[in-house]
Parts: structure tokens; C-alpha cells; sequence
């Protein structure tokens, strides 16, 4: 199979979908493997590398998309980038359609295979591909509400873990998944105060004795939440309905009776955001914005401003199914994985995933009816 790597165009994302070490296990295997010159060069990865990996080192992006059977990214195609999509071609990378409905009606129009890393699901509905990328933007999501808390940068001149004799900051974490929980460890670690809400009871049974109760849990309902957003210094947005837009939680109403300079980090801003004054995407370049007096940070690829270690992490689960899809192709690949599968949101027109379906306004076809017709 041909594979091809472009260079992610998304503002300050340096991420690339393949390392030289990936590249070479294709080629190895036989694929061609062509790599937009540059492409790795944020996370650290030179031309040259690639090609002494086995990659052909393509000067034109849009020279690259023609020819690759199989295009394999980190973020969704940009509006500048759909006329590229080839008629059939395999994509294979983070989508979020729930939240660009108009990227899942061209890719359905193109007839494309698309993959989205975020729904492939292993046992016990684990999101393996989503869980690194997790694992970082939790850990950022302190990080940066920390520092976003200082007065320089418009937050209420709070330390994160306080001092003998005034108290920390109180951050409020709605979602005990992977984000929650990550950041809730780098918030205890900074000694503030955290409250962490999920809808699942045995799950927050399991965050209460990971921390050993240091930390306060609560059950996730409107009641809950109206009270716990009014203390919230650092309010984190850490929910997930897999495929389907994030649910808007956190009303205009609630965010009025915040404290004036505390900070929203909607992680979920990619699955369409929980807090109703997010209403629009923001960047690395500029992260926040000031609305009822509270700062807002809605950076959807926050793990592309640490390059080198997200990519690393993310190609260290992908890799794998790149290297099926290009083996066996996407039927039998599809046929013989069921977590690929779960991976397959529109095929050749149709809607595969029942939750992206339900999220697009569109009808859901289940894979299998769709695959035997081709
Ligand atoms: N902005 C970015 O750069 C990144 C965003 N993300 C996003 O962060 C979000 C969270 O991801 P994960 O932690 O991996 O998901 P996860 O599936 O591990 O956790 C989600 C949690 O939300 C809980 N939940 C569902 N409904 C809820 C409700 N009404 N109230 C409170 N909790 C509720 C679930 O029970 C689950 O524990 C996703 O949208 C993911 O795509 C992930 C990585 C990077
Ligand atoms: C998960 C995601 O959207 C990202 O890593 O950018």
C-alpha cells in the first residue's frame, strides 16, 4: 500500500503521524511510505532520517494526497485540505466529527474510509489511541490553569498550593477518566484542594482510593455543579461521551457566579466543549479570552505544543494499526479487529459509528451491511 504522511497545517501543531522507526516497519514490510519534506521537523524528526527509514520525501503536499492509497494524520483535515481527499482513500487520524459536522458530510461525499484514532476501542471500552494524548493534556490542564491563575496573565493572583497560613486554590475537575484523573495527580502534587465529579459511582469509588481520600468526590448532576463552579478557581472540562458531542454542562448561568479571574480549561473542547460561554475554538498563540469576567482557554490540540513526547506517545499505539490497515487493507483489517472497527465512523458514504451518526444529524448504517456491498 501507499501511506502518506502530510504535514499537519492546524495553527501550532508540530505533531507528526509517523517516526522514522514506524516508517521504517512499513517499508519493510513492503508499503511505500511517502513523507511531506518538513513533515517532522517539530517533534525533531529530520527529512533525512525518514529516508534513510525507506520514506520518499514528497516536496508537494497536494502531489502526496494524490498518490497515497492511505493518508495517516494527527489532526482532522482542515477546510484547506478537502479537495484533497481522494475518492476511497483511507484516513486515519483524530477526527471529533461531533464537533465539524461539515468534515463528516465531505469526507461521506469523497466516499472515504475515515478512521478516527479517538473511537478505536479495546475491552472494557478503553480508548487506547485517545489514552496517551489524555495522559498529557491532564497533565497540562493543571499546568497551564497554574499559570494562568497568576495576575500577569489575568487570572486572581491565586498559588496553586496555597501557603502556611492561606489556603490553595480549589480546582474543580468535571470527568474522573483519563484527563480527570491525570490532572487531579499534578494538581495534588502542586498541593491545591481538588473536587472531582463523574457520573459513574464505581468509578469515583476507584479516584477516592487512588488518592487516598485526599481529594473531595462528587456525583455529577446540575445541583452538584452550580454549587462546586462558584468555588472553582481552576474549573477543568475532562468529560467524554465516546463519538458524541461533549454535553454542555457548565450554563452561561453558572459561569456568572464564578470568582472574577478564575480560569475555564475545557479540555472536551474537541468533542464540542461542556461550558455553554465557550463558543468558539482558541490556539497555543492565543489561548484565552475574558467572558463574565473568567478566563477561558479552548485549546483543542493541546498536546501539540509538546511535540516530542506526543508524538512518541501517539505513534507508539498507532503504528500498529497503520501497519494492519496497510497489511491486510481495510476490509479484512476491519473483518478481523474488532477495534479497528470501532475505529470506522464513515465508509464509502455511510455513517458506521452509531454515536458520531446520532452527533452529525445523519442516518447509521452498521459496518458489516456496508462492507458487503464492496
Ligand atoms: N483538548 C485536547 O487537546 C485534548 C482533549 N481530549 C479530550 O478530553 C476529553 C476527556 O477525555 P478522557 O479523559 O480520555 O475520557 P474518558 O472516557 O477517560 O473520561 C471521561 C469521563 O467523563 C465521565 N462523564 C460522562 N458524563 C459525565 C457527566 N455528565 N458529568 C461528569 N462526568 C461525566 C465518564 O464517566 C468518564 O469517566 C475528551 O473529549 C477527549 O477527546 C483529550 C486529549 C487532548
Ligand atoms: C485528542 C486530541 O484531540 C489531540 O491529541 O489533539
Amino acid at each position: 500500500m501507499i501511506i502518506g504522511v502530510p504535514k499537519e497545517i492546524k495553527e501550532d501543531e508540530k505533531r507528526v503521524s509517523l517516526v522514522p522507526s514506524g516508517v521504517q516497519m512499513l517499508t519493510q514490510s513492503g508499503h511505500r511510505v511517502l513523507v511531506e519534506n518538513d513533515a517532522g521537523v517539530g517533534a525533531g524528526f529530520s527529512d533525512e532520517e525518514y529516508r534513510q527509514a525507506g520514506a520518499e520525501i514528497f516536496e508537494s503536499g497536494q502531489a502526496l494526497w494524490q498518490e497515497a492509497q492511505m493518508i495517516v494524520k494527527v489532526k482532522e483535515p482542515l477546510p484547506g485540505e478537502y479537495q484533497l481527499i481522494q475518492d476511497g482513500q483511507i484516513i486515519l487520524t483524530f477526527l471529533h466529527l461531533a464537533a465539524v459536522p461539515q468534515l463528516a458530510r465531505v469526507l461521506a461525499e469523497k466516499k472515504a474510509v475515515a478512521v478516527a484514532y479517538e473511537t478505536i476501542e479495546g475491552p472494557n471500552r478503553s480508548l487506547p489511541l485517545l489514552e496517551p494524548m489524555s495522559e498529557i493534556a491532564g497533565r497540562m490542564a493543571t499546568q497551564i490553569g497554574a499559570r494562568l491563575l497568576e495576575s500577569t496573565f489575568g487570572g486572581r493572583g491565586v498559588l496553586m498550593g496555597g501557603v502556611p497560613g492561606v489556603p490553595p486554590a480549589d480546582v474543580v475537575i468535571i470527568g474522573g477518566g483519563t484527563v480527570g484523573v491525570t490532572a487531579t495527580r499534578v494538581a495534588i502534587g502542586m498541593g491545591a484542594q481538588v473536587t472531582i465529579l463523574d457520573i459513574n459511582s464505581q468509578r469515583l469509588r476507584e479516584i477516592y482510593r487512588l488518592f487516598d481520600g485526599r481529594i473531595v468526590s462528587l456525583m455529577s448532576n446540575s445541583y452538584s455543579l452550580e454549587r462546586v463552579v462558584q468555588y472553582a478557581d481552576l474549573l477543568i472540562g475532562a468529560v467524554l461521551l465516546p463519538g458524541g458531542r461533549a454535553p454542555r454542562l457548565v450554563t452561561e448561568e453558572m459561569v456568572k457566579t464564578m470568582k472574577p479571574g478564575a480560569v475555564i480549561i475545557d479540555v472536551a473542547i474537541d468533542q464540542g466543549g461542556i461550558v455553554e460561554t465557550i463558543d468558539r475554538v482558541t490556539t497555543h498563540s492565543s489561548p484565552t479570552y475574558s467572558k463574565h469576567g473568567v478566563l477561558h482557554y479552548a485549546v483543542p490540540n493541546m498536546p501539540g505544543a509538546v511535540p516530542r513526547t506526543a508524538t512518541f506517545a501517539l505513534t507508539n499505539v498507532t503504528t500498529g494499526f497503520v501497519l494492519e490497515l496497510a497489511n491486510k487493507g481495510y476490509k479484512a483489517a476491519f473483518a478481523e479487529n474488532e477495534m479497528l472497527a470501532a475505529g470506522a465512523n464513515v465508509v464509502h458514504g455511510h455513517f458506521v459509528h452509531p454515536a458520531v451518526a446520532e452527533a452529525v444529524n445523519m442516518d447509521y448504517t452498521p459496518l458489516n451491511r456496508v462492507l458487503q456491498q464492496f
